[in-house]
């Protein structure tokens, strides 16, 4: 499509426009749109019996959007929760196993329930059930896209849900949010909604704060994270809350995706949502005949288009997608693979992953030094170094390399020494220990072992490693020339390729 080459642009950085909201109907005659409904849209809080006519009416809006000429996958959760009234249990249990059985019955009459309204409309669906492990092989993952385009070109409705039933922490994509954002990613879509029992992403969550204020438009979810609090969740049945629909949007956003977070109580708010963007980017294209460009709108002056234009908003949160999407490959790596290690990296590779012509490629002389053990092909977190509050190096970066790595230990750091502002205590930091086990997919901060307040690393991207752990700890710090000569071969020059810095310099 016309407007997603010219996303994908030159290179050079420009004004963000109101084009840069994914563009509809009139313009491009179909668009690929993910549909995410929760459990709290999907079962009654307390009763757990089905919301029949949310239900419908998300059926209704889906088949609509489709005489439109758009093309729709629909990400349902509710199989726990359908579980729950089909055994007659009144809470959601806390163990894994009960959850998977509940998962397990819920699913076979959630997507029965699907097919029944859907079959109103002659509607074909097909069920999707994934785990993350599914997709973190290649080829499978590519199988999953092919199935999905296959699926969208046939006219059917995909309908996605975690499989949950064999889902155990390491392959697990642990909420919805997160799915329907990958799925986006997956299938290039133009617009993810985001459909939950709020209108929107609120200051604070409106069910305790009766003055959290509603946030129209978020330009990069990083900054807003810091001016919202999304700590408390929702509905028991829901998983995540506002946390992980702002992963979501992140996810989502960096692939190119418009991701909007709009209520479930009148799912036909999808279109009029669609229409409010397709009206605002058309009014601000030249009129026929000027040879002027069209005026370069800052998003956050969306609403002043819409006073001239005077066209009532329907209520939601849209999140800018990024104006240089990840997709394909580095999206893959950054989201959907479980990392096998860590590769830590010294200011200066930070600074040049962090610019776009980095090809995001890491040479050994970058690396500081090696977390866990990975095999080539595998992906790993990018990690920096960071100092613990109050805490200050003696010696500085340069000088601890400049004793350069000892290849029998492997142990890079073990010159430098840290001391506390307020105390003289002085910390070896050793980065190199195998005792480490800090790859808590959770955890973006992560500790050193052998002092656990010495050394802190911290994840600011992710990256496919072209060698396995040790040899990269063999070459760390070392020009590239040296590759041959030390580990008997030289496949290429990068240690880590495919890299996304999602915290740049
Ligand atoms: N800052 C916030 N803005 C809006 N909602 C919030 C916020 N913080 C927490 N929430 C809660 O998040 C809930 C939606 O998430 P969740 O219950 O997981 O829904 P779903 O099942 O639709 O995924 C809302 O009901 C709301 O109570
Ligand atoms: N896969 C689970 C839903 C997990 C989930 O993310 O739920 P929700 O936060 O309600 O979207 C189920 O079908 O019950």
């Amino acid at each position: 499509m016309d407007h997603k080459s010219a996303r994908a642009g030159t290179g050079h950085v420009r004004a963000t426009t109101d084009s840069d909201i994914a563009r509809p109907s009139k313009r491009s005659p179909s668009s690929m749109i993910v549909i995410k409904l929760g459990t709290s849209s999907i079962v009654h809080e307390e009763t757990h019996q089905p919301l029949l006519s949310i239900l419908s009416s998300v059926v209704e809006t889906v088949i609509n959007l489709r005489r439109h000429g758009h093309k729709v996958v629909l990400v349902s959760s509710g199989a726990i929760g359908v579980g729950l009234r089909t055994m007659d249990i009144p809470q959601r249990p806390k163990s894994l196993s009960k959850k998977q059985a509940l998962s397990a019955v819920g699913q076979g009459r959630l997507i029965a329930l699907w097919d029944n309204l859907f079959g109103q409309f002659d509607q074909r669906i097909a069920q999707i059930l994934l785990t993350r492990g599914d997709i973190s092989d290649r080829t499978r993952y590519l199988n999953a896209v092919n199935t999905l385009k296959e699926l969208l070109s046939m006219g059917v409705v995909p309908i996605v849900n975690e499989n949950d039933t064999i889902s155990v922490s390491e392959i697990k994509f642990g909420d919805n949010d997160t799915l329907s954002a990958i799925t986006s990613s997956m299938i290039h879509a133009d617009y993810l909604f985001l459909l939950t029992d709020v209108d929107g992403l609120y200051t604070a969550n409106p069910r305790k704060d009766p003055a959290a204020k509603k946030i129209d438009i978020v330009t990069s979810v990083a900054d807003i994270r810091a001016q919202v609090s999304t700590s408390t969740l929702g509905s028991n049945l829901g998983t995540g809350g506002m946390e992980t629909k702002l992963i979501a949007a992140e996810i989502a956003t960096g692939a190119g995706v418009t991701t909007i977070i709009t209520s479930s109580k009148m799912p036909s708010t999808i279109v009029d949502i669609i229409d409010y963007y397709t009206t605002l980017r058309l009014s601000s294209r030249p009129s026929s005949g000027t040879s002027s460009p069209a005026p370069k709108l800052q998003i956050i002056d969306l609403e002043h288009v819409n006073v001239s234009l005077n066209l009532r908003r329907p209520p939601h949160t849209v999140f800018k997608p990024s104006l240089v999407p990840v997709r394909d490959l580095k999206a893959w790596t950054s989201h959907t693979l479980y990392p096998a290690g860590g590769v830590i990296i010294d200011s200066g590779a930070h600074a040049v992953l962090s610019r776009r012509e980095s090809g995001g490629r890491l040479l050994p002389v970058g690396v500081l030094g090696v977390r866990g053990s990975f095999a080539s092909g595998q992906a790993v977190r990018v990690l920096i170094r960071c100092l613990p509050e109050g805490v200050v190096p003696e010696k500085s970066e340069k000088r601890a390399r400049s004793t350069g790595p000892d290849e029998k230990t492997g142990h890079v750091y073990s010159e430098v020494s840290l001391s506390r502002t307020s105390s003289s205590s002085s910390l070896v930091g050793d980065l190199e220990s195998d005792t480490q086990t800090i790859m808590d997919d959770d955890m973006h901060v992560m500790h050193g072992s052998e002092e656990s307040d010495s050394w802190e690393v911290k994840e600011v991207g992710r990256g496919l490693a072209n060698y396995n752990s040790a040899q990269i700890s063999r070459v760390k710090g070392l020009n590239s020339s040296r590759i041959p000569q030390l580990l008997g071969y030289a496949d290429t020059e990068y240690v880590v390729e495919n890299i996304t810095i999602r915290i740049p310099v």
